[in-house]
């Protein structure tokens, strides 16, 4: 079914008839299903069709309607919800095409996370169903204004006080002030607080609580509680939705039962009592939603793809010959190898999102079962995506405004704003460069636990193979030899392994472990990106393995891992050659065949962005337009800006006028 909200004319046919592989099929190879792609489509048209949910004025909307505007939005979903009686999946997808960041994310993509991964089933029992019904609204308060990656140096403290069973909950410093939590500022009625537990003098560490804010009554912060909207922030529209806040306790009192005590207890008498279970299972929120961020990062980027693939096939300079046609941006090849590698990464996160959600799975069935072997692989590979995904989708949606030229700076174009909200995504849920040393850390563990015998598995599997990768030498020899995933996975395989140990040895020549890492973060971050890219580019080629039907899909799909892969060489070309993976003449051959690749998409470009089926309403973009029907939608757009309701400006009498007017000369003229 073709996503147009309502085009006559389409300006892209001629694009889609020269496509070689049915879309209908690629929608599914993208969705994951069928089924997913018919979900998804309800929910898209069903959004789409309800005025409530409109954003096309929202980039002109004062903070505070802004504001409001998502609680509408908010509420309005929620019943639209309970009316239509929407599965979990569904709902999750009404709020995705929503697309305007607000209160509920935190509380469903943290709040409620957090109790049910930290809460005993006591406590699961007493809140979640509360949380459920929406009879309280919670967020995740973890972030203080001093302290926001280091979670060990949290400053809030929560006193046990056997006197009345309860703790004490108190911001000793202005730099312990809760400060970033979304949904806090304005909204939330409870959250859950990290704070360091002290009970019979002394200090255990962050722990997690629940926190009564805002009275249920008239929503006024309780006593001894100050909040706040933290202020605005980048952009116009984008995440100004979102109320992140500030939160200050003066000594205030919780009952000893809302510490969630799944890992860890305190008895009525205060004794503390660790359970069996690794103290890192209070970082589990977090790993589960920076899995669920490495699914939207697919989102957001082939989302900005879509735009400027659609564009690009509409805009068109030079090349007129005799007053004949322009030509379409979209062949010029520097246009081609700029947005092609983002296209074919847009599909690779897709793949390793959906490799990831089942990893994610796998270990909490694991952990259910007290086998707490993966969690650091699961934890590696969380930080890892989220890292490389994030980054690469922040600066690809800039890429993509570029690649639109003038008319993508214009907020109709809807590239400012998706940019605008996105990029804080390389901050929150874990600093990209913070995280990135963590899966560094996980590596030098690996590689240090080689020479003991010990074999490593999952993704590191391959490291097993080191007598080999340390020393093999690509046989690439022609351009078409780089079409052959052995000779990429090799390559890829020893370029992480030689720069991991690579880093090893130079650490070990340090005078410490810490001092040769502290040292030597830099490259440990390349080492750390090179063993991520490895993971991609492997999931994409196991996605290939899969049984995928439909004419001519898998042959696309080929075609975008191989420009995945070889766009990554190219661009990483230094870390190829100066760790002998392979030569200069084999990485002008990789260069040689990506242009080729290129060439091979060109016909089908516009449809493989019509496979992500995005409508226009979630596009949200001029140019994107399903019918390309770009300039009078352009034309159109700019009459409903605020500033053209008057002909003459406001501001004309009092500033223009009398300038225009003045008597004053300057006195050289
Ligand atoms: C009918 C139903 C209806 C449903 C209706 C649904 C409607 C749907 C509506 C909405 C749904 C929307 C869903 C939206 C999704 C959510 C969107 C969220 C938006 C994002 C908001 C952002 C929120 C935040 O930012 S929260 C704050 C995040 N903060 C951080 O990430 C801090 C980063 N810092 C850290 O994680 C740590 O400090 C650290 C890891 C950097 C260091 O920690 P440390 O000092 O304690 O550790 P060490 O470095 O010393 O390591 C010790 C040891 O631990 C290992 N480790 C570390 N972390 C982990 C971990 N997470 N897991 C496992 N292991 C870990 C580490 O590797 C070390 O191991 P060793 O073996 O080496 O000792
Ligand atoms: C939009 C948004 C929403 C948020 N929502 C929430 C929320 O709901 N709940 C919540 O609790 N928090 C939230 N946060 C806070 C967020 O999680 C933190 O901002 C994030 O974890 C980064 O921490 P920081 O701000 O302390 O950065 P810092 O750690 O101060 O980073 C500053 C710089 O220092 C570098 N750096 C820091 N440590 C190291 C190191 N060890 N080695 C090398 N370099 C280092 C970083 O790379 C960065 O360049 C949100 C933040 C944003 C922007």
């Amino acid at each position: 079914m073709a996503a147009v909200d309502g085009g006559e004319v389409d300006h892209l046919a001629g694009e889609r008839a020269t496509a070689h592989f049915d879309v209908d099929a690629m929608k599914v190879a993208w969705a994951g299903s069928r089924h997913a792609v018919e979900v998804n489509d309800r929910m898209a048209r069903l959004v789409a069709s309800d005025p409530v949910f409109r954003k096309d004025t929202r980039t002109m909307l004062s903070r505070k309607e802004l504001f409001k505007d998502t609680l509408k939005k908010a509420a309005h979903a929620w019943k639209r919800i309970v009316e239509l009686r929407l599965t979990e999946e569904e709902a999750n997808l009404l709020r995705l095409y929503v697309d305007q960041p607000g209160y509920v994310d935190l509380h469903w993509g943290m709040f409620v996370p957090a109790i049910k991964g930290q809460g005993t089933e006591e406590q699961q029992k007493k809140w979640v169903p509360m949380a459920y019904k929406f009879q309280i609204i919670g967020c995740y308060a973890q972030t203080e204004l001093g302290h926001g990656s280091n979670v060990q140096g949290l400053e809030t403290t929560a006193t046990f006080d056997p006197n009345t069973d309860e703790f004490v909950v108190h911001s000793p410093t202005l730099t312990s002030s809760k400060w970033w939590p979304g949904g806090l500022g304005k909204a939330s009625t409870h959250a859950v607080v990290y704070a360091r537990l002290i009970t019979q003098g002394k200090d255990y560490g962050i722990h997690g609580f629940i926190v009564q804010l805002r009275s249920l009554d008239d929503h006024s912060p309780l006593p001894g509680i100050t909040l706040g909207d933290i202020g605005g922030k980048f952009g116009s529209g984008a995440y100004n939705s979102m109320d992140n806040g500030v939160l200050r306790f003066d000594h205030v009192r919780i009952p000893r039962d809302q510490m969630l005590m799944r890992l860890s207890q305190v008895t009525r008498e205060g004794k503390y009592v660790h359970s069996d279970v690794p103290k890192q299972l209070l970082y589990g929120t977090m790993v589960y939603v920076r899995q669920t961020i490495v699914a939207d990062a697919s989102k957001a980027l082939s989302r900005a793809v879509c735009i400027a693939v659609r564009y690009s096939a509409i805009r068109k300079q030079f090349g007129s010959q005799a007053g004949g046609p322009e030509t379409q941006v979209l062949n010029y090849k520097t246009q081609q190898s700029r947005l092609f590698p983002l296209l074919a990464s847009a599909y690779a996160y897709r793949f390793v999102g959906e490799w990831l959600k089942w990893l994610y799975t796998d270990v909490m069935q694991k952990l259910e079962a007290k086998d707490y072997s993966t969690l650091p692989e699961a934890h590696a590979c969380t930080a890892g995506l989220k890292s490389v995904t994030t980054s690469a989708t922040a600066d690809a949606i800039e890429e993509c405004r570029k690649l639109c030229g003038g008319h993508g700076y214009l907020n109709s174009s809807g590239l400012p704003e998706l940019f605008a909200v996105y990029v804080p995504a390389c901050t929150y849920e874990g600093d990209n460069v913070v995280l990135l040393l963590q899966v560094a850390r996980f590596l030098m563990k690996t590689v240090s636990q080689l020479a003991s015998g010990k074999q490593p598995v999952g993704t590191t599997a391959y490291m097993g193979n080191i007598q080999y990768l340390m020393q093999c030498k690509s046989a690439v020899n022609t351009a078409g030899d780089w079409l052959n995933p052995a000779a990429i996975k090799e390559v890829f395989e020893a370029r992480a392994l030689r720069m991991a140990v690579n880093c090893a040895q130079n650490i070990s020549k340090a005078p410490s472990q810490e001092e040769g890492f502290s040292e030597l973060s830099p490259d440990l971050l390349e080492s750390a990106v090179a063993h991520v890219q490895l993971i991609i580019v492997t999931k994409f080629f196991e996605k290939l393995q899969q049984d995928i039907i439909g004419h001519g899909v898998k042959e696309q799909l080929q075609n975008l891992c191989n420009i995945y892969a070889l766009f990554l060489l190219h661009k990483h070309l230094g870390d190829f050659l100066s760790t002998g993976c392979i030569t200069p003449k084999q990485g002008a051959l990789a260069n040689e065949q990506l242009g080729r690749l290129y060439a091979q998409v060109r016909p089908n470009a516009v449809a493989l962005v019509d496979a992500f089926d995005y409508t226009d309403h979630y596009l949200s973009s001029v140019l994107g337009r399903y019918d390309g029907d770009v300039y009078p939608a352009l034309y159109a757009e700019a009459w409903k800006d605020p500033l053209n309701e008057t002909v003459i400006p406001d501001g004309y009498q009092e500033h223009l006028r009398p300038l225009l007017k003045q008597q004053l000369k300057f006195s050289r003229l």
